[in-house]
């Protein structure tokens, strides 16, 4: 069984796009758009389709939306998609997921390629940040730092994996790209916002 947690803040703009594509893959058995306390019309954009919304009372961080979707879900696959993906498509989705189903990898991590230069080369110089994933469930379990972990929460990740010698295979995904922080909220407030995600990124990893 195949569950899609796709945490989301603020994305009313944005999520339809992936909404869209995934509640037509015959092979996902529930998304779970796990609403992260946005101000904004995300969930009702998100009720817009074939899906499950569970909501955050308070804006948590991704580590703990994610965690809080995970609780939340059935499958023995979790797939973890951002909210604010550009070109998402059925095939990028099952390049993500083959491998975990086909036993060929405990946990798939895709990479943009092709899509815009500033995002693919984001993801060339640091692959191991990016939060579409496919994982085994029962390699979810316990993972402590989870919960505070905020836009830490792929390397908490990676270090679990890492830890427990996990299969990790890196998928391209040709022509997708994301909208940036500075789109989203305008260059000065997402540059700052992108200080503070690799603000919890460092604190994750030292
Ligand atoms: O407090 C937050 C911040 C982000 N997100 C979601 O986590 C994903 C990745 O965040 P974002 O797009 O801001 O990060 P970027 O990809 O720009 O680094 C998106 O679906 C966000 O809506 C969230 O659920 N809670
Ligand atoms: O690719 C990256 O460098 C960052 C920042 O992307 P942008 O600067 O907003 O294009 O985005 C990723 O990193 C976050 C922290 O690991 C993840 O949570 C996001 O899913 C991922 O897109």
């Amino acid at each position: 069984m195949i569950s899609v947690i796709v945490p989301a803040f603020n994305e009313g703009k944005n999520i339809g796009r992936v909404l869209s594509v995934l509640e037509k893959i015959d092979i996902i058995d529930e998304i779970i758009v796990v609403n992260d306390g946005s101000t904004d019309d995300t969930k009702e954009q998100a009720l817009k389709y074939n899906v499950k919304v569970f909501d955050l009372e308070e804006n948590s961080g991704k580590g703990k939306a994610l965690k809080a979707g995970i609780e939340n879900s059935k499958g023995d696959i979790i797939v973890m998609l951002d909210a604010d993906l550009i070109g998402l498509t059925e095939k990028h989705f099952l390049s993500l997921v083959n491998p975990v189903l086909k036993d060929e990898a405990d946990m798939t991590i895709g990479i943009f390629a092709g899509g815009r230069k500033f995002t693919d080369f984001a993801q060339k110089v640091a692959p191991f940040l990016s939060g579409q994933r496919a994982i085994k469930r029962k390699f979810l379990e316990n993972i402590q730092e989870m919960e505070m972990s905020r836009f830490g929460v792929e390397i908490a990740l990676n270090r679990h994996a890492i830890k427990n010698n996990l299969r990790i295979v890196n998928v391209p995904l040709e022509n997708m790209t994301h909208v940036m922080k500075e789109e989203k909220l305008g260059f000065f407030r997402g540059f700052y916002a992108r200080l503070r995600m690799y603000f919890d990124i460092i604190k994750m990893w030292v």
